[in-house]
């Protein structure tokens, strides 16, 4: 036998909460969900020509239909949350209370009444609402596969006013109520029994049913003559959870109620009489307590305790539960006065609040596992105190950390202490600012030297010392150095060969046109001499370097020194050239201003083209080797150099055609003075007598043939011009890119100033450490090559630098060790711009035929320039997806003008932000098409002058920026 619980405390321990709120879990206060059930015509009302009185006219309202004449003076309407028809099924019903029967699967209380007269369908409803839930319950049971379900029943009868035991028929009967302080009313010796599966709980419940109390009255052959009470106790657990100790639990009852009809409406006497009297206490109690906490808590006590019924269903009235009751009506109009009161009851039922909760307990079996398993924990560390603890080992792992971090700290303060020592002593040596003051004069391109140079002074000493220290390091890679003075030199043997060439050119031209200045020629001459003199001492120079061309490491450090050695002799070399060329070109302008043209009595105009300061500067040649381009600069009939040697050839044979007969009688040595002077005097008419297509004696016919030599004098002179002109604008460009070599030449000349510096220093060639670096892949260098990038990247920005050339230049140097030199020249050349700009401000750097070279304002103009053509590409190389994603990056406005131009306006503007460098990089590489496409090369960015195919600077590398810096 089993001590039966209350409702609200099943078979568990409910955890240090009042019984009336077990778990402590936040109430819902909810009305009590009133529906009303009309059934159709029973065949005894049928039989008895009763009329149906009530009609459901929509989901919610029932009416009273008064037969003709009646007089009504009580409500004929009522409202409730649902209303069933005749028609309506059971499962309509259910629908109404389904939500509420299944909360008691989440630990909430429930209870779904009958109330109603006898015979109006109560046990009909609550049969089958009882069979809808159970289906439902185990539906729930076997989609919730994560927690463990048990379930328990128990079945009970009030019968006048005694409780019976529907499970056990034998001793359960008048069963006493008793008073649990936690648990509220308990039945005492209500069997419970474990329900196994649904089939099980079926069984039971038909068991229930059968012990219940039937008998037959005037309205029911099988009227319930007690109140039932079915109690379905459910406890779930999540399975997965072993240390959980915590369950839902919550009791579902089906209660139905005996008929609240009078008794003298069922004609009942004796025993029936009686049964009727207690039932009417039961349920007059009922409609006192429902009628009391339906006016709200001004309503003062509530009389649960006056029967059995309310003491047992104290918590699904009022309190911790959620009730719905089901009022069942006959439409017949015979008993319309109990339908009536029926909705009376269930009107103020609908105004009844209770407050449910969540039902959390723990159970006494797994509580005490609980405690047990816990005690056991703790009395084993009382013993021995865990050293593997989670505390313990997080406070060694700290210690361990501060120990490190001390160390951490101790080291590099050994190695400031260590770095300042050095600094220090660096500053006492002498030679090291001798040094400096070396490069500041090799820095000058004009060979001033840059006083107050702000990278060498002594205001700026730390950023000094840090270049000093820098450029220490990638310099003392001699090998590097003799490789690119040797690029050098070779470049400087094509310039004087190109040179030599260009002047034999112009010798050539000179000695076609006799009439041209004498003096020009002789000057043409004895430059022509000199420079094959020239070229004479470095032949016979480069035979002794032959040997010496690849030099090993192990003489790199001697052979280094005759470099230096050497650059200082060769010093004057690329000066005299330069100054030699001067020459030439004013010898050219002597002969230009000879030309007969040019000469005042011929049209008494110099030709406009001809002006020695054209303003239009024309794409010429600058290829190093002897390529076709040639031919672009020396046009036939007159030139020697028209493209190949062959056509120079050809081209003296075609010079003899125009002979004059100044140049015939000279031949011959037979012309008389009168014939020289009639030639010459027909030669400044402008015609040719001499020509050997005219016949003589003919005035129409020399007429002619006078039209047809001026032509061809004007054809011949005209090409000769063109020719000088074109010579003259070569040696222009000579002259540039000798400035250029010289340029370069003296930064190389700075690195070998540099080693010597650093020789005189203390810093063995052979033993530099520097050296060695060159063979680990990491340290050192790539804290300078960052800090030398950076250093770059915001010279670029401070000197308005072109952003393809940045984009290049950052993409393709990432730290590797050969990288060395690339960033130290670009690191001095962007320090003297950055000088030059300071000193000059917007003055040109550089001037060639008057055009300004470089300056601030030209930088930013091209720059915007660039700008404006990256812009364009935007459409051509993005998609409009793509563009869009940019400018929401980019935070430029959709709707926005000049939305392009915009956005590229924002890239390589933020030099200390490296994400935005990055980022600007690879848009301007998408841009110029620089991405995989292998278009990045690092010959790109080697100290040679390649040829600029294309002027625009965006195509070019390194070569622009040098370009830009020394020439336009
Ligand atoms: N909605 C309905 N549709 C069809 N028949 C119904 C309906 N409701 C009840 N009945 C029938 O009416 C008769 C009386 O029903 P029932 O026994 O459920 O009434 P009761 O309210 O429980 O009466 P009592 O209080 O006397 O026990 C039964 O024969 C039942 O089958």
């Amino acid at each position: 036998m089993m001590t039966a619980k209350t409702p609200g405390t099943p078979s568990s321990r409910i955890e240090k909460m009042p019984a009336s709120t077990p778990g402590g879990t936040r109430s819902k206060e909810e009305k009590i969900v009133v529906t009303v059930r009309l059934r159709p015509l029973s065949k005894r009302e049928i039989s008895l020509k009763d009329q149906v009185a009530w009609e459901c006219v929509d989901d919610n309202t029932i009416m009273y239909k008064p037969p003709p004449h009646e007089r009504v003076n009580q409500p004929t309407s009522f409202t409730f949350d649902r209303v069933f028809g005749p028609s309506c099924s059971t499962e309509s019903v259910y629908e109404g209370v389904k939500n509420m029967a299944l909360s008691a699967l989440s630990g909430i209380n429930a209870t779904i009444f009958a109330y109603g007269q006898t015979s109006s369908g109560k046990t009909y409803t609550m049969r089958g609402i009882t069979e809808k839930a159970v289906n439902d319950i185990y539906e729930h049971i076997m989609n919730t596969p994560e927690r463990d379900f048990s379930m328990k029943i128990s079945g009970l009868e009030i019968y006048n006013e005694n409780v019976r035991d529907l499970l056990n028929s034998e001793t359960g009967h008048n069963l006493k109520l008793l008073d649990d302080p936690e648990k509220g009313t308990v039945v005492d010796k209500l069997v419970e029994e474990k329900v196994n599966n649904d089939q099980h709980l079926r069984h039971l419940i038909g068991i229930c049913e059968a012990q219940r109390q039937v008998g037959e009255t005037a309205l029911n052959d099988t009227s319930s003559r007690s109140h039932q009470i079915i109690r379905l106790t459910i406890e779930s657990t999540m399975r997965e959870n072993a240390d959980c100790i915590r369950s839902f639990v919550a009791s579902l009852n089906f209660v139905d109620l005996a008929g609240s009809e009078r008794a003298s409406q069922t004609q009942a006497d004796g025993a029936r009489l009686r049964e009727g009297c207690h039932i009417n206490l039961s349920l007059m109690t009922l409609t006192t307590v429902i009628r009391k906490l339906s006016v709200g808590k001004r309503s003062g006590h509530i009389p649960y305790r006056d029967s059995k019924l309310t003491r047992i269903l104290q918590h699904s009235l009022g309190g911790n539960a959620r009730t719905a009751i089901i009022c069942t009506l006959s439409p017949a109009l015979g008993h319309v006065e109990q339908s009536r009161n029926t909705l009376y009851f269930a009107t103020r039922a609908k105004e009844v609040t209770n407050n449910a909760r969540v039902n959390m307990v723990v159970s006494d079996k797994q509580l005490v596992k609980h405690l047990q398993k816990e005690l056991a924990r703790l009395e084993a560390e009382l013993r021995t105190p865990d050293p593997s603890s989670e505390k313990d080992l997080k406070i060694r792992q700290m210690e361990m950390e501060i120990e490190e971090l001390r160390r951490q700290r101790d080291l590099a303060q050994s190695q400031v202490d260590e770095l300042r020592k050095k600094v220090q002593e660096d500053d006492k040596v002498p030679n090291m600012i001798e040094s400096s003051r070396d490069i500041k004069k090799c820095l000058t391109y004009t060979g001033t030297p840059i006083t107050d140079c702000k990278e060498f002074n002594g205001v700026d000493r730390p950023k000094n010392r840090m270049l000093r220290m820098s450029m220490r390091q990638s310099s003392t890679a001699p090998f590097v150095l003799m490789h690119e003075i040797r690029k050098l030199e070779n470049l400087q043997d094509q310039l004087r060969d190109e040179a030599h060439r260009a002047l034999e050119v112009l010798q050539k031209e000179v000695a076609c046109h006799r009439q041209g200045n004498q003096d020009a020629a002789e000057t043409v001459a004895k430059l022509q001499a000199e420079i094959r003199a020239m070229c004479a001492v470095r032949s016979a120079s480069k035979e002794v370097e032959v040997e010496r061309t690849i030099p090993t490491n192990d003489i790199v450090s001697a052979n280094l020194k005759d470099e230096i050695t050497r650059l200082h002799s060769q010093g004057s070399n690329i000066a005299q050239l330069e100054e030699q060329l001067e020459n030439v070109q004013k010898s050219i302008d002597k002969l230009v201003m000879s030309l007969p043209s040019n000469l005042p009595g011929s049209n008494g105009e110099v030709t406009p083209k001809l002006k020695i300061h054209s303003k239009k500067k024309k794409t010429l040649p600058l290829a190093s080797s002897n390529s076709n381009h040639h031919s672009n600069f020396i046009r036939s009939p007159c030139s020697p150099l028209s493209s190949s040697q062959q056509i120079v050839e050809a081209a003296d044979i075609e010079n003899i055609a125009p002979e004059s007969p100044y140049e015939n009688a000279s031949k011959d040595g037979a012309l008389t003075e009168s014939e020289k002077e009639n030639s010459s005097t027909k030669a400044e008419e402008g015609g040719d007598a001499s020509s050997r297509e005219g016949t003589p004696g003919t005035p129409g016919y020399h007429r002619s043939s006078s039209v047809k030599m001026k032509k061809m004098q004007r054809m011949f002179q005209n090409a000769a011009e063109e020719n000088v002109r074109s010579i003259r604008e070569y040696v222009t460009q000579l002259k540039e890119r000798v400035a250029k070599l010289q340029y370069q030449k003296q930064l190389l000349v700075c690195q070998v100033l540099e080693l010597e510096a650093n020789e005189a220093a203390g810093y063995n060639l052979e033993n530099d450490d520097s050296i060695n670096e060159l063979d680990q892949p990491r340290g050192p260098w790539s804290l300078t090559f960052k800090e030398q990038r950076q250093q770059i990247i915001e010279l670029w920005d401070h000197c308005f630098i072109s952003i393809i050339h940045r984009t290049q230049f950052y993409l393709l140097f990432k730290g590797d060790l050969a990288d060395q030199i690339y960033l130290e020249v670009e690191l001095r050349r962007l320090n003297w711009l950055q000088q030059h700009f300071a000193e000059h401000g917007n003055a040109s750097l550089a001037h060639v035929d008057d055009e300004p070279v470089i300056s601030i304002s030209s930088s930013i103009k091209a720059l915007r320039r660039e700008r404006e053509f990256l812009a364009k590409r935007l459409t051509s190389r993005l998609t409009a997806e793509e563009r869009e994603a940019l400018y929401i990056k980019w935070n430029v406005p959709l709707e926005g003008k000049q939305r392009k131009l915009q956005l590229v306006s924002k890239l390589w503007t933020d030099p200390h932000d490296p994400q935005h460098i990055q980022e600007s990089a690879e848009i301007v590489a998408r841009l110029v098409g620089l991405c995989g496409s292998g278009n990045l090369s690092k010959e790109m960015f080697e100290l040679n002058f390649v040829l600029p195919s294309d002027r625009r600077p965006w195509i070019m590398g390194w070569t622009n920026p040098l370009l830009n810096l020394l020439n336009a």
